[in-house]
């Protein structure tokens, strides 16, 4: 995972120093590129170790368009409860725009369906695109992530905004754009989940992963990870793991977690930092 290194080092060194929404400060670059070549094995980090089964129950959840957390609670996966009301909601997120975008006329649409369909009848398309970016619920900055879930609003507008499939030579590949990256926490998080969607999406279409592009707009370390970084900076990234998908799924809502085996994932002990809310 040396191109996840290059990132926080490029960070490190050309960032800038940014005041955030959050009041904790970031080192803030404009604008990184990376790519990830899927047959290559899963980009999982391993200058720290990464817990992969939030990862995957967070992408389950995103597909099953769900946006309270109690499903996450019931997997004991916690990383979504600082933004959530007591009730567990988080207004219409992620799994809201994927599966059922409120169209003008009262309808939803269900963009995963429509994209997984195209793809396999249309792989040329150039318009293979999802969206989560959807001005009308973006949450009111002047209160709190969690009035504006309260008010039927997203607690955080989403920080992975738009995705697009591209089909050729019998592989798919998936380019993400990102317009807020947390380098140390939630980047890792982001580059596994998005590989494995990759390859989720790949299995159904009966095709090939190809590669995973992540483009990032403010590609930030926020300043009381500057530690954490530096550690991690001084480590040397192990071979990458493969990831392993039961090939009989072939229908995206079907998968559960079960279904996801790692092997050979060789990492670094776990470092601790404390998430900006
Ligand atoms: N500041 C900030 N960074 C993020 O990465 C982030 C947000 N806010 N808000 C919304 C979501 C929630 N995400 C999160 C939140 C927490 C962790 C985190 O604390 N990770 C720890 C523990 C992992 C675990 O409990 O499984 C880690 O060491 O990776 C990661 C991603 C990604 N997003
Ligand atoms: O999937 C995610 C979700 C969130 N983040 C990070 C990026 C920022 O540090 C915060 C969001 O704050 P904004 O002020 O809305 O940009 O969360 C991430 O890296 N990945």
């Amino acid at each position: 995972m040396k191109e996840y290194l290059q990132l926080m080092q490029h960070v490190r060194e050309h960032g800038i120093k940014k005041e955030d929404r959050t009041g904790t400060g970031t080192l803030s670059v404009f604008g990184y590129q990376m790519r990830f070549d899927l047959q290559q094995g899963f980009p999982l980090v391993t200058t720290k170790k990464c817990h992969l089964k939030s990862i995957i129950h967070e992408l389950l959840w995103f597909l099953k368009g769900e946006t309270n957390t109690a499903y996450l609670k019931q997997h004991g996966v916690s990383i979504w409860d600082e933004w959530a009301t007591d009730e567990g909601e988080l207004g219409p997120v992620y799994g809201a725009q994927w599966r059922s975008w409120p169209a003008p006329d009262g309808a939803t649409i269900d963009q995963i369906s429509q994209v997984v369909e195209q793809i396999k009848t249309n792989p040329d398309s150039r318009r293979l695109i999802v969206s989560a970016w959807n001005p009308a619920v973006l949450p009111d900055s002047s209160i709190s992530p969690k009035a504006n879930a309260a008010k039927g609003l997203q607690a955080l507008p989403p920080c992975h905004t738009m995705f697009q499939f591209y089909v050729l030579e019998g592989k798919l590949s998936c380019q993400l754009y990102q317009r807020s990256g947390d380098v140390f926490l939630g980047v890792p998080f982001n580059i596994a989940s998005y590989a494995l969607l990759t390859m989720m999406v790949a299995q159904v279409c009966d095709l090939e992963p190809g590669e995973f592009i992540h483009t990032l707009g403010d590609a930030h370390l926020y300043v009381n990870h500057l530690e954490q970084a530096d550690t991690q900076l001084s480590r040397v990234p192990f071979a990458r793991p493969t990831m392993h998908i039961n090939p009989q799924v072939k229908d995206l809502s079907a998968f559960c977690f079960d279904d996801f085996s790692l092997q050979d994932y060789q990492a670094h002990p776990h470092i601790k930092a404390p998430v900006a809310i």
